[in-house]
């Protein structure tokens, strides 16, 4: 098989960084790996995984999903603008009661992960439709299926993601375009933290005494104990990414966290869509106790296991 160029978006940190490193060291060498990142002076955490794959099997490019220009540039500079597979990672998150966020950090993330992805395919899609292959690779997320409390424009922004796409993937059959969407669930990388400082600094002013007690006192004090007992690591996520890569009928859609799927799951038990708002709303309001030893105990048997414990590894 030729060795295919493979485009990620925002590999400075996290998952965009795992992935590129490890499709980099592939043993076969199939990929050549074009790593951007929207800030260039962030490179040297990549150039220092990647070692001597560098300037080999991996080149780092600018890329800045907001700016159409650097993405026109970055693909001309790609010999023949040749990208067999896309991979659109770069986001961010939001949290906070919506009355303390202003229009213009919620217009930012959707520009960054919602238009960001759409400026990216009307710069590439029309290349691989004229070469009918290409496959387009979406980190979504789990608040792609379904909205979780204080979260509400950051799931807004991957709900547009895979309406978007699920709209999309019925024109690349026909051009036999394949595109598969990545659900994790949380992961922990720059974005946690970013996160979860963010949230610490908010200005909770704005919002009434409940509201604010509720994000402080019962979201931001679980936060740290959900991603350290379902948190997933990027290299994880990057091995089930390459997988569904390298599979030969990639599917549309694809979870890459077991213990997040029950969740997930409730969504398609109740057609009337309560369910998993009952549910929710149980866990973090009414057995609370009983949800954070669930957590506690997880995260032990994870701890004792010492990360064999399958959080949905893609089977050999
Ligand atoms: N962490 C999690 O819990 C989960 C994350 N995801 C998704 O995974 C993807 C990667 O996030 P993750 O690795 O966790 O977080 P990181 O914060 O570690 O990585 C995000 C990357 O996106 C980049 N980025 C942000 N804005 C732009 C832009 N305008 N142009 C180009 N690059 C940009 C960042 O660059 P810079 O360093 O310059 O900011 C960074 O390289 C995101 O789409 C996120 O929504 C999905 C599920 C869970
Ligand atoms: C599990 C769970 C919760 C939190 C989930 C979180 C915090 C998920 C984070 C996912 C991320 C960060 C995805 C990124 O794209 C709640 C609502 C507290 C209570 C109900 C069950």
């Amino acid at each position: 098989m030729a060795r295919r160029n493979v485009l990620i978006t925002g590999c400075s940190s996290g998952i965009g960084l795992a992935l590129a490193v490890k499709m980099a060291k592939d043993e076969q060498k199939r990929f050549k790996v074009y790593a951007t990142m929207r800030n260039l002076s962030k490179k040297e955490p990549l150039e220092e995984a990647a070692g001597h794959r560098l300037g080999k099997t991996l080149e780092i490019k600018q890329l800045d999903v907001c700016d159409e220009q650097s993405i026109k540039a970055c693909v001309n500079s790609i010999p023949d603008r040749r990208i067999d597979v896309l991979v659109s990672n770069a986001g961010m998150g939001l949290i906070g009661p919506i009355e303390c966020q202003t229009i213009d950090e919620m217009k930012t993330v959707m520009d960054t992960n919602f238009f960001g992805l759409v400026r990216l395919l009307k710069e590439i899609l029309p290349d691989m439709k004229r070469r009918k292959s290409g496959h387009i690779v979406i980190i979504s997320s789990v608040m792609g299926i379904q909205g979780i409390l204080f979260n509400d424009v950051y799931a807004a922004s991957k709900f547009a993601v895979e309406g978007f796409c699920e709209s999309l993937a019925i024109q690349a059959l026909k051009f036999k375009l394949q595109l598969s969407l990545i659900e994790p669930g949380p992961v922990v990388t720059e974005f946690e933290r970013k996160v979860f400082e963010d949230g610490m600094k908010m200005d909770l002013s704005a919002a009434d005494a409940e509201t604010a007690e509720m994000f402080t006192n019962i979201y931001l004090k679980n936060y740290k104990q959900i991603f350290q007992s379902l948190g997933q690591s990027a290299e994880d996520v990057a091995e089930h990414t390459v997988k569904i890569i390298l599979s030969e009928n990639p599917p549309f859609r694809h979870q890459t966290n077991t213990l997040y799927t029950p969740m997930t799951t409730l969504k398609y038990a109740d057609p009337n869509g309560d369910l998993p708002i009952d549910i929710f709303y149980k866990m973090v309001f009414q057995h609370d106790k009983i949800f954070s030893a669930s957590l506690n105990f997880i995260k032990l048997l994870r701890w004792r296991s010492r990360k064999s414990f399958d959080l949905g590894k893609p089977s050999q």
